[in-house]
This record gives C-alpha cells, structure tokens and sequence, in this order.
C-alpha cells in the first residue's frame, strides 16, 4: 500500500493541492480541468517546479524512485525521440524487450522502427513497454488515452487491465473521464480544487455518488452512456 499522508502545494501561499489518500490496489484520481491532479503526479515523481511549495509525506513498503515508478504521459507522441529506432530508446535486455513487447501485443518489428513510422496506438504502446522495461512497482498515468481515437483508447484500456491483473504493480490513474477507469481501478478519488470531495470503491462511488460534484462530474461524462453495473 502506498499511503500520501500529506500533500501540500502552493504557489506563492496561495493553496493549490491539500490531499492524502492511499493506493491499496488500483486508484483513480478524478477531477476537472485544473483540479490539482497533475501536480499531484509531478510531486509524486519528484517533477514538481522549484517554484512551488511542497510538504509531503508518503510512506510505502518500497522507495518512490525513477527506478520503481513507471509513468504514462498523455501525450506519447512527444515522449519518444524521433531520429532514434525503437530498440535503442529501451534500456533493457533483448529478452526483456521481447516479453513486453508480447506482453502489449507489439510486433517484434516495431523495434526495428522509428517512431514515425508506427501508428499512434502503438506509440502509446511502446511508451508502456518503456516503462515497464524496468522493474516498477507503480504506474502513474496522466490520461493516457486523451490523444487516441476511440479504438486505440479502447485497446489501452484493455491492455492496462490486463497488466493490473498480470503484473503486481499498483496503479495511479488520473484523468477526467470516468469511462477509461471504470474496470481498471478498484478505488476512486474525486478531487476538485486542489481537495478531495469523496472517495471510495470505484463502484460504489459510481453507482451511489454523494458529492454534488461528484453527480455534476459523473452526468457530464455519462451523457446517454450505460455505465453502471
Ligand atoms: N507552476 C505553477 N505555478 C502556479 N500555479 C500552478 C502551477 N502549475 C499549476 N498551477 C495551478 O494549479 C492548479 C492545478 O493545476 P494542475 O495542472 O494540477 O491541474 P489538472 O487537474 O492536472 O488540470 P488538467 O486536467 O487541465 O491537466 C491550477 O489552478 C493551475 O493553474
């Protein structure tokens, strides 16, 4: 379990996130457009602008680092090099590159390849294999299926469902669309303005929110869409 006991940030003392929550399993951290979850993100791998003030304390069975947290930006497109082949932008064993690159379904090929020359889907699937090249034990993503048309979306989805049940890392999953996280993360946590609104089972939340937020998030996501189970 990684439990955020605190965490802080404010810019100019003006409060801009005040949180704490813990990922048991699998969390979703929901919330609008400027709510505080990339913040959240960046304080969390340590990216957090110098400007800024930070009070945090995490405590987890293993140390928060480069080496054991993974992350997924939303835009893969720019997280690649593009005058590199594929093969030369994962550091890891050949035997390593191929389980998983099979583990994300990815043709061998691929690895021969410049980014330019795959499509976006597997752009973000490779960002994926990238992360995963090394031992991690958590996956932040930053709403990793935001510059995807609905099939590429759908296809990561799946593909991070089936990493939570293959692989034992946990994963932080933030995003403001409900539908991406609804059969990835056991728990949810709604964040508006830099504060947490409710949290709870993901199911649970969905089914019986409590928050007005919360309802005001869920209707406007689930426009005329049969989500709940
Ligand atoms: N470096 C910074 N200095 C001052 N304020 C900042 C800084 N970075 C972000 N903010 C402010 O902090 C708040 C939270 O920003 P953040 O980027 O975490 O939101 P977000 O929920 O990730 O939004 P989005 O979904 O649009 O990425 C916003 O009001 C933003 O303007």
């Amino acid at each position: 379990m990684i439990d955020i006991k605190e965490l802080k940030i404010s810019s100019n003392s003006k409060k801009l996130v005040d949180i704490s929550f813990t990922i048991k399993s699998s969390t979703a951290l929901i919330g609008e457009s400027g709510s505080g979850k990339s913040l959240t993100l960046k304080a969390i791998l340590n990216l957090l602008s110098s400007s800024l003030d930070l009070k945090k304390e995490i405590n987890s069975n293993f140390e928060l680092n480069f080496n054991t947290i993974g992350f997924i930006p939303q835009n893969p497109f720019t997280s690649l090099s593009s005058m590199t082949k594929i093969k030369n932008q994962i550091f890891c064993s050949d035997e390593k590159k191929e389980e998983v690159f099979n583990l994300l379904d990815l043709p061998l090929e691929i690895l021969e390849k410049y980014p330019s020359q795959i499509s976006g889907g597997q752009t973000q699937r490779v960002v994926i294999a990238i992360a995963l090249s090394r031992d991690i034990k958590l996956l932040l993503l930053d709403e990793p299926t935001t510059a995807l048309d609905l099939e590429n979306k759908t296809n990561i989805i799946n593909i991070v469902k089936n990493l939570k049940d293959k692989l034992n890392i946990k994963i932080l999953f933030v995003t403001h669309d409900i539908e991406s996280i609804k059969d990835i993360c056991d728990d949810i946590v709604i964040i508006k303005d830099g504060h947490i609104v409710e949290f709870g089972k993901t199911q649970e939340v969905l089914n019986k929110p409590q928050h007005e937020y919360t309802k005001k998030l869920f209707n406007s996501s689930f426009k005329n869409k049969q989500f709940r189970k």
